[in-house]
């Protein structure tokens, strides 16, 4: 605010008495750091509450909260927006647009979400706005400071500068906490029950697929250093999103999923389907093998037409025009996936929630028709999804964003994570081999556990 009545004074503005001057609640600012390692800057005992990062090299770490909105209900995310769109109407934003700030955060898988362990404390959507973000793209590393007036941000900047210019060039990935007892929550006997109980639907035609899922609980030899974990997955998933969400309850949501939701810049909309999974061979000829099962299996094509049908028909009514590519092999370090993207131009100005909300949850992760595969879900999961597999993402205050699927996660809480890991059922699926391939899904993060 200080700001604002000292550029009038300076332009020689008479004030909001002749004009309606933008009223400034908060005020960002920010300055470009040389030398910075972003490892340190995560740090867990820095306080790091959230941290992003794309296949396309954007990483952001932010700690504080300069504004929260958070909702519940089943137009949560239309809420959501309504808060945002305030506080971003009374935001002041000086400095590169990369480092411009961005609220962080996501929403919960059902849109009933009622919070129980190990969930506490996450919501059913909840996003912040840190006060201290660093943003690191190809070009340059910024610091950003989201503070209530021009005087604290100066105070803050130096602050930041100071404590950042004194960490360690350089932050170990640490090792594994180690696993020393792990639980399921779905017996491969209860998984066959299920299986059977959707396939069942899918006969009666109530059904066309459904993703389901387990969870499971490991206990760890010592406590984890979730940014470390997130450092080590880099190294094995360099072109996944990586993200860590975590709350004052002491627990961190955190992952390295392969699935683009939607990332919107403008007009401009990217999405894809990433459906049907095979693993990785011992030898680039069984990884062929494997990939040509995939390519020549009527289920597989199907399973994945689906995702890919369901994405064009969400998104056609937004659009001015929309293409679908060919398909393609996602290639990850232990799993195989069938991938098309999938782009547009919008017809209208939309915020990239309104996508979030009409593309969730893609039939990737949840089913067709939607409704019957979320029933089937609620009725056969033996645990809560809690935000596993919902959008987890970021926007700013013009509407662009972007949002990644909340798979390949874990939950941490003092020496436990929960994992997560779903598969595809349609006609046809055997609950032996799907119950193989949901295990594969496990791995990324249990392999940086153990
Ligand atoms: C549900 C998950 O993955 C999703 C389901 C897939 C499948 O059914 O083949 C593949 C990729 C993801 O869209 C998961 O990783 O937990």
């Amino acid at each position: 605010m200080d700001r604002a009545s000292g550029e009038r004074r300076l332009a020689g503005d008479p004030g909001p008495a002749t004009r309606l001057a933008k009223e400034v609640d908060l005020v960002s600012r920010s300055r470009e750091l040389e030398d910075v390692s972003f490892g340190a800057i995560a740090d867990p005992a820095d306080g790091a509450r959230i941290q992003w990062a794309t296949p396309d090299g954007l990483e952001v770490v932010g700690r504080g909260v300069a504004a929260r909105f958070t909702a519940s209900g089943a137009d949560r995310i239309d809420r959501v927006r309504e808060q945002a769109a305030r506080t971003f109407a009374a935001l002041d934003h000086e400095g590169p647009s990369v480092a411009r700030p961005r609220a962080f955060g996501g929403v919960s898988f059902h849109d009933g979400h009622d919070e129980s362990p190990p969930w506490t404390g996450f919501g059913a959507a909840s996003f912040v706005v840190p006060r201290m973000l660093v943003t690191r793209s190809d070009e340059a590393t910024w610091l950003t400071t989201v503070t209530p007036d021009d005087a604290t941000a100066t105070d803050r900047i130096e602050h930041w500068t100071e404590r950042l210019a004194d960490l360690p060039p350089m932050r170990p990935s640490g090792t594994a906490p180690g696993v020393a007892a792990s639980r399921r929550t779905t017996s491969q006997a209860a998984w066959t029950d299920q299986v059977e109980t959707a396939l069942d639907r899918i006969a009666d035609g109530r059904l066309t697929k459904v993703v389901l899922a387990q969870a499971l609980e490991v206990d760890l030899e010592g406590p984890i250093d979730v940014p470390a974990t997130l450092e080590r997955l880099r190294r094995q998933y360099p072109n996944c999103y990586r993200f860590l969400v975590s709350n004052a309850d002491g627990g961190t949501f955190f992952g390295a999923p392969p699935e683009r939701l939607v990332s919107k810049r403008g007009s401009r909309v990217e999405t894809e389907a990433l459906a049907g999974s095979v693993p990785r061979g011992e030898t680039p000829e069984e990884d062929e093998e494997y990939v040509d099962r995939m390519l020549d299996s009527e289920k597989f094509r199907r399973e994945h037409g689906l995702v890919v049908d369901s994405i064009r028909d969400q998104l056609d009514p937004l659009a001015r025009d929309l293409t679908v590519e060919d398909r393609t092999i996602r290639r990850l370090a232990t799993i195989q996936h069938l991938q098309t993207p999938i782009a547009a131009t919008l017809a209208d100005d939309r915020h990239v929630l309104d996508l979030v909300e009409a593309l969730h949850p893609t039939p990737a992760v949840g089913g067709v028709p939607p409704a019957a595969a979320l029933e089937t879900i609620r009725e056969t999961e033996s645990f809560d999804r809690g935000w596993y597999a919902a959008p987890i993402g970021w926007f700013d205050g013009d509407g662009d964003g972007e949002f990644a699927v909340g798979i390949r996660s874990g939950l941490a809480t003092d020496e436990t994570v929960t994992l997560f890991a779903g598969n595809g059922i349609v006609a046809d699926s055997d609950p032996a081999e799907e119950w193989e391939e949901v295990q594969l899904k496990f791995r990324p993060i249990l392999d940086e556990l153990r």
